[in-house]
């Protein structure tokens, strides 16, 4: 039935266990838990909840407006229906160090196996947009050891990001890697990194699992996931990707109603009942209790 079999501690050891591997994960965003379930089925490594798309989801840009809270509960929703370590963007920790500690634990709550939080000024940017500034070295090191101390589970993964290449340069990004690395993260995300020879420089800079950002529209190249494992990467991530997906295909749909008189056209390309029914399980709700509900049609 729709929900998940594995405890969030079986799951972030999970997550542990295949970052040590030296393998890459690929990590998709979901947009929703019923998205997440499709990641599962696909056979990939592990969900991913962008704040890009949280927010979207709301209607609002990726300006820093949605709360702790709001991406805890969604975060929730989404972890509790997949077997998959689900990793999340937590923007700043929403506030000073004690809001990161507190927001390391509403989703420590929500059953998620880490998180990252990124060392730009509140209130925040999406990272590939320009003009985006970040605070100073020490102020991002106390967020991070704020995430690092107020964690109860040792496996919660504490993911740090900077965003520091596109304000200062590839040096200083690499400097600040380090720092964050010295102040208890388990992993790095370096945002907006230009090409594959900055990927290189970072990955030979710094000892822990490094994510490369594959956002579409953005500063940085779409690398395949063979090069980003060449390169030594442990996560490549598609933060967005399913959502411009379903976006793209609604808007085509909605076009070809208007232009034609009738959906038609698209159904080919649509998600079936039976695969829909498939994956919410309906059959094992059937089964749970045949006596009181049946689900079949
Ligand atoms: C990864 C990211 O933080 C996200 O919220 O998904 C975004 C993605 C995007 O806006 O394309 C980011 O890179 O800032
Ligand atoms: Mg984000």
């Amino acid at each position: 039935m729709l929900y998940s079999t594995r405890t969030a501690q079986a799951k972030r050891a999970a997550l542990r266990e295949r970052l040590a591997s030296g393998e890459l994960l690929r990590v998709p965003g979901a947009f929703n838990p019923l998205s997440a379930r499709l990641i599962e089925a696909k056979g990939f490594d592990a969900v991913y909840v962008s704040g890009a798309v949280v927010a979207a989801d709301l209607g609002l840009p990726d300006i820093g407006l949605t709360t702790a809270t709001e991406v805890a509960q969604r975060a929730g929703q989404i972890a509790r229906v997949t077997d998959l370590p689900t990793l999340v963007d937590a923007d700043t920790g929403f506030g000073e160090p004690m809001n990161v500690a507190r927001t390391v634990q509403a989703l420590e709550d929500a059953g998620v196996a880490g998180c990252h939080i990124e060392d730009q000024v509140n209130p925040k940017r999406c990272g590939h947009l320009d003009g985006k500034q970040v605070v100073d070295e020490a102020t991002a090191v106390q967020r991070i050891r704020a995430a690092v101390e107020a964690r109860r589970d040792p496996g919660f993964l504490i993911m740090a990001r900077t965003d520091v290449r596109a304000v200062h340069g590839l040096d200083a990004a690499i400097e600040r890697g380090r720092a964050l690395v010295e102040a208890g993260a388990d992993a790095l995300f370096p945002e907006a990194l230009l090409g594959e020879d900055e990927l290189a420089a970072f990955r030979a800079a710094v000892d822990v699992p490094l994510l490369a950002n594959m956002t579409e529209f953005g500063k940085g190249e779409l690398l395949t996931t063979s090069r980003l494992a060449e390169l030594g990467y442990a996560i490549a991530l598609y933060p967005v990707t399913l959502l411009r997906l379903a976006m793209g295909a609604a808007e085509r749909g909605l076009d070809e109603i208007l232009a034609t008189g009738t959906q038609a056209g698209v159904v080919g390309s649509m998600q079936t009942r039976a695969e829909l029914y498939d994956l919410v399980d309906y059959a094992g709700y059937g089964r749970f209790d045949a006596g009181v509900y049946d689900f079949t049609l």
